[in-house]
């Protein structure tokens, strides 16, 4: 898919640049890129808020009305007629960094908005909103208006009414970027809910890695509106192979591992026979006992430094810090080893 825009100099921008994106059913999909990478471009394309330059967006339809899986079909949303518009959109909710909440109507009016506009009667529209704002944690706030809620309330005000229709896709555009960090947390734990809860497919676009850390499971990472690098968040976090993507990986870790001491050892130790290794390794290897195991197998002193577990998404991932007493050639065995093993290692 492309989106390119005219600029006012007759200049052209592909703010979305040849974007190929597979995103399953029941996934929480992060997109992350910094400021002006095409993100909010891109989600945007995806409900048709704005209009790609060329490309398809497909979306699998279950045909079988009974709910099961048997029957699928894909439709291009860019063919939809206006009712199928219509309808997709009632199906795909959008929360936004600022909430985009209605000053004038009170927390349940704000609720109720979209079962208006779908025609719903005022009796069924005043029992979702009350089922609507028991799943947010606003039941004793429905009288509030958005002037008295804070910015966590706001975004679960909005939240509620981006699901008042059963959304099947929830797209989210910085949701949290305005909010502190223990608030960020609680409405991501609220977004993990309901992706579990009621299976709604989450595409949330960030520039924090903390968030994709926390929730997704799947990651694509863009730059000049392009995907640099996608997969799941464990391969991701594990081994990234994009220079960017490195650098966002490692902005988490470093501020978890590396404390003055440690700079300070490393700069002590960067001569003579003693290695010092960063190794990582996921919940397979965790079962294992590789630290004895490369005790015995090369005959090595190895101290262990510091470690700490990594939850991604749901993954655990380990990371330690050794430091190995051994010459030359033993120091190239035992990263061939690690390597041969799947531990990923770096050198400090
Ligand atoms: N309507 C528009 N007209 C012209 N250029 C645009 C328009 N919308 C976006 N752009 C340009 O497209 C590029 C991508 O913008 P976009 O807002 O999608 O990036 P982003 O990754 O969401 O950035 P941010 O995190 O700052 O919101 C930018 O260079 C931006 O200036």
């Amino acid at each position: 898919m492309v989106k390119k825009y005219k600029l006012a100099d007759g200049k052209e921008i592909f703010a979305v640049n040849n974007i190929n994106l597979e995103i399953e059913k029941g996934d929480i999909y992060g997109i992350m890129g910094l400021s002006g990478a095409g993100k909010s471009t891109l989600i945007r394309l995806l409900n048709r808020l704005e209009e790609p330059t060329s490309g398809q967006i497909l979306v699998e339809e279950n045909a079988d009305s009974n709910g099961t899986d048997s029957d699928f079909s894909k439709k291009n949303i860019l063919e939809f007629n206006e009712a199928e518009l219509r309808e997709y959109r009632k199906k795909t909710g959008m929360i936004f960094q600022h909430f985009n909440l209605l000053n004038s109507r009170n927390v349940a009016q704000n609720v109720a908005f979209p079962l208006e506009i779908s025609g719903w009667q005022k009796a069924d529209i005043d029992k979702r909103v009350d089922e609507l704002l028991e799943i947010v944690g606003l039941s004793d706030r429905k009288e509030n208006y958005p002037e008295q809620l804070s910015g966590g309330q706001k975004q679960r005000v909005a939240i509620a009414r981006a699901l008042a229709n059963n959304p099947k896709i929830l797209l989210s555009d910085e949701a949290t970027s305005a909010l502190d960090p223990r608030t960020t947390n609680s409405i991501l734990d609220l977004l993990k809910q309901i992706n579990k809860d009621f299976g709604i497919t989450i595409i949330l676009i960030t520039h924090q890695m903390e968030v994709i850390r926390k929730i997704c499971n799947k990651v694509a990472i863009m730059s000049n509106g392009e995907i640099v690098e996608s997969g799941t968040t464990k391969q991701i976090f594990l081994s990234p192979k994009n220079e960017l993507t490195k650098e966002f990986v490692a902005h988490l870790s470093h501020d978890t591992f590396r404390t003055e001491e440690e700079i300070k050892r490393r700069k002590e130790n960067s001569s003579g026979g003693k290695l010092r290794l960063k190794l990582k390794y996921n919940e397979e290897q965790v079962s294992r006992s590789y630290i004895a195991e490369l005790i015995r197998t090369f005959d090595v002193e190895v101290n262990i430094l510091g470690g700490f577990i990594d939850k991604v998404s749901n993954i655990i991932i380990g990371n330690l810090l050794i430091e190995i007493t051994a010459n030359e050639k033993k120091v190239h065995e035992i990263i061939d080893w690690l390597t041969k093993h799947k531990i990923d290692s770096e050198v400090l």
